[in-house]
């Protein structure tokens, strides 16, 4: 199997992203000369169609397969939540590993409605990253490690991935990465979270882009924004995303701030989300526009804005069904049935 660069610095990362592997001609090809062929009007799946062809050129092969499908949650915490930013302590980031751990939360339910195999990850949760509304989040080292270790817990063998995160205060984080990023108006980027309240809120915002601007001259790339207001769950989704192309599976991004996590990819390299399709839609008003920002429409719209991947997985059901259309429905001809005129 593939093995992995172990990166140690942004730099390293860097290059792995310049080398970044395409999707697969051949699987296009043959995904594409099947649809016409299936016992339906031209495009009445709608965005099925684009689902099952996005399986097949990722996966590189043909045809396409949702059998085997992983959920990846990680869990970190935020020296930023000293500002008073969200609406629960930082203990609770520690206490919903072990709800996931004891099956107990929205994610182990979904995985389980799915048969998605759930893996929690704790990114060093006794070490929050550094309040990046006064300086960087994060060392060089400490990011690539956190990369890094990401990019290790995608399993091989694995037909599509689900990413998300659990941790207090990480809607600040994902609202300053998505501010460095695209910059604007800081309040474009903020919501509610964990749902904290109007004052809480204004706060929030200040926060947001006084960190920014705190971090400005250390932000040259993405990368660098995701380092300086990211945190370590932030860099585990980003690092298991580049891991995923690598292996060729395609992945599932969650809500606002997996979304957001992995935009820094795309804004250091174009097209590195290019294996990637969002989920939802989250109840976080800098999502919508995030999603332009990289070029993608969510699959749907729940009003969630829960996070830990909950969004993703319930996306599985979605995807096995635009695959089994794909792959099993009859053709015209071998069902005698008409063609159009
Ligand atoms: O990703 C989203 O769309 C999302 C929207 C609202 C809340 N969350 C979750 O809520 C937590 C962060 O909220 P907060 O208020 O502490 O920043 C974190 O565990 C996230 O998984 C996540
Ligand atoms: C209880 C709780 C569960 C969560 N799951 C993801 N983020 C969360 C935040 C809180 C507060």
């Amino acid at each position: 199997m593939n093995t992995l660069p172990h990166v140690k610095s942004l730099d390293d990362i860097r290059e792995v992203l310049k080398v970044l592997p395409e999707f697969s001609q051949s699987a296009k090809q043959q995904a594409d000369a099947r649809e016409p062929q299936l016992t339906k009007p031209e495009g009445s799946l709608g965005r099925l169609e684009e689902v099952s062809h996005w399986v097949a050129r990722w996966q590189g092969s043909y045809p396409p397969r949702a059998k085997s499908v992983h959920c990846n949650v990680y869990a970190g915490n935020h020296g930023v939540v000293a500002r008073g930013v969200s609406a629960y302590p930082p203990e609770v980031t520690g206490q919903m590993v072990q709800n996931f751990i004891n099956g107990g939360a929205a994610v182990n339910q979904i995985c389980a409605t799915f048969d998605v195999d759930l893996q929690v990850h704790e990114m060093a949760l006794d070490q929050p990253t550094a309040d990046f509304s006064k300086g960087p989040a994060m060392s060089d080292e400490d990011m690539a490690e956190a990369f890094f270790y990401g990019m290790t817990t995608v399993k091989d063998h694995t037909d599509l991935l689900c990413i998300g995160e659990m941790g207090i205060g990480n809607t600040t984080s994902a609202a300053a990465v998505a501010h460095g990023l695209y910059g604007g108006a800081a309040e474009t980027w903020v919501g509610r979270g964990t749902g904290v309240d109007d004052e809480a809120m204004g706060h929030k915002i200040a926060v947001v882009a006084e960190s920014v601007l705190v971090n400005k001259d250390a932000m040259k790339d993405g990368l660098d924004v995701l380092r300086c207001l990211g945190g370590r769950e932030l860099v585990a989704m980003a690092g298991a995303v580049v891991a995923a192309r690598m292996k060729r599976i395609p992945v599932l991004l969650d809500g606002y701030v997996c979304t957001s996590a992995v935009a820094a990819l795309e804004a250091t390299c174009k097209g590195a989300l290019d294996h990637c399709m969002v989920a939802h839609n989250s109840v976080e008003p800098g999502h919508q526009l995030l999603c332009e920002k990289i070029g993608k429409k969510a699959l749907f719209d729940l009003d969630m804005r829960l996070g830990e991947a909950s969004g993703a997985v319930l996306a599985v059901g979605l995807v096995r069904s635009a695959v089994a259309c794909h792959n099993n429905m009859a053709t015209f001809g071998d069902a005698g049935v008409a063609t159009k005129d």
